[in-house]
């Protein structure tokens, strides 16, 4: 069996964004290569704005409408078939057609995606239906270590926590290949944190391609889920491997300047500030960010 079912070789996206004075692109994308393996847990981590939920949004074709995307993003059957996921118009559909059954996505605000006045087990059931899954809500919800009457409950009456375990319950109800969970433990305490990087463990070792998306290095590190580790900066993927390498010897100064930020380390400041991705030069690296920080008057030369 094919164990690919994500790979990116050069992907690149820009998307354009009108300002009084023409357009402007944002380099949301640039060069990315990427592979999502079955059975294992891949997670991509990077700081706020760096382009891990634009990835998502190619991945599940919903990029907006004028993106010009390059190299390739392909769902890659067992078999080795592939699918353009962002080939113009017809990459989208085609994309569209694999969402929820062929690849699940947990959004990063589970609160928006349900109805308010309907029952969370009835939109379940609904998406069951839809998509023409296997498992049953009452199935799907165990899995996710909900008990059975958040069923007869509306999303009102859900907490924070079991609001985000429902979304991943709503992700599964496919029975997908590919699960694609958009910071699914942000705002969590600890422990629902770990159950639930726990859940994300057990569907990719049934099988499943994981790809958790995530800027939280310190749970990722503490709970052990991921198997690979690909980290972003300003659109581009820097370093990549296996976790323990990635988060134990990181070789790219970005990602040790991430590790060092963390509270357990001593929470070092990460020099200078993030960029913009608009308009952002083709040749744009940390090393310029690092250069910016050392000479801060640089930064009001232009
Ligand atoms: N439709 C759009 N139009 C214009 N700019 C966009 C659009 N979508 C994303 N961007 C920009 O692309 C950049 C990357 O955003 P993205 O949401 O992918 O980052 P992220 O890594 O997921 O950040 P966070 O950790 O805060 O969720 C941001 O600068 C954002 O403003
Ligand atoms: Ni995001």
């Amino acid at each position: 069996m094919n164990s690919i079912a994500i790979r990116a070789e050069g992907h690149t996206v820009r998307i354009p964004s009108r300002r009084r004075r023409g357009t402007a692109w944002v380099h949301a994308a640039t060069d990315m290569t990427f592979s999502a393996h079955r059975g294992r847990v891949h997670a991509i981590v990077g700081e706020s704005g760096c382009g891990k939920t634009t990835f998502a949004s190619a991945i599940l074709g919903m990029l907006p409408a004028g993106t010009v995307a390059g190299g390739r993003l392909d769902y890659v059957d067992a078999s080795g078939a592939r699918t353009p996921l962002t080939a113009g118009l017809d990459g989208a559909a085609r994309a569209a057609a694999l969402r929820g059954r062929v690849i699940g996505y947990v959004p990063q605000s589970p609160a928006t995606y349900l109805t308010a006045v309907r029952t969370v087990g009835s939109q379940l059931q609904e998406t069951v239906r839809e998509l023409g899954g296997a498992a049953s809500p009452q199935e799907l919800l165990a899995q996710v270590s909900l008990e059975p009457g958040a069923l007869d409950a509306f999303p009102h009456e859900l907490s924070g926590g079991m609001l985000q375990r429902a979304a991943i319950a709503f992700a599964l109800a496919g029975g997908p290949d590919v699960l694609l969970a958009d910071e699914p433990v942000s705002g969590l305490d600890p422990d629902l944190a770990r159950l639930t990087l726990g859940m994300l463990r057990s569907v990719a070792d049934s099988g499943t391609a994981v790809i958790l998306i995530t800027h939280d290095l310190q749970r990722l590190m503490d709970s052990g889920t991921a198997d690979e580790v690909s980290v972003m900066y300003a659109g581009r993927i820097v370093e990549a491997g296996p976790a323990a390498e990635v988060l134990g010897l990181p070789a790219h100064p970005y990602t040790r300047d991430l590790l060092a930020a963390l509270p357990a380390n001593g929470l070092q400041a990460m020099p200078g500030t993030s960029p913009e991705l608009t308009d952002l030069s083709e040749e744009y690296s940390y090393a310029d960010r690092l250069m910016a920080a050392e000479q801060p008057e640089g930064n009001y030369a232009c």
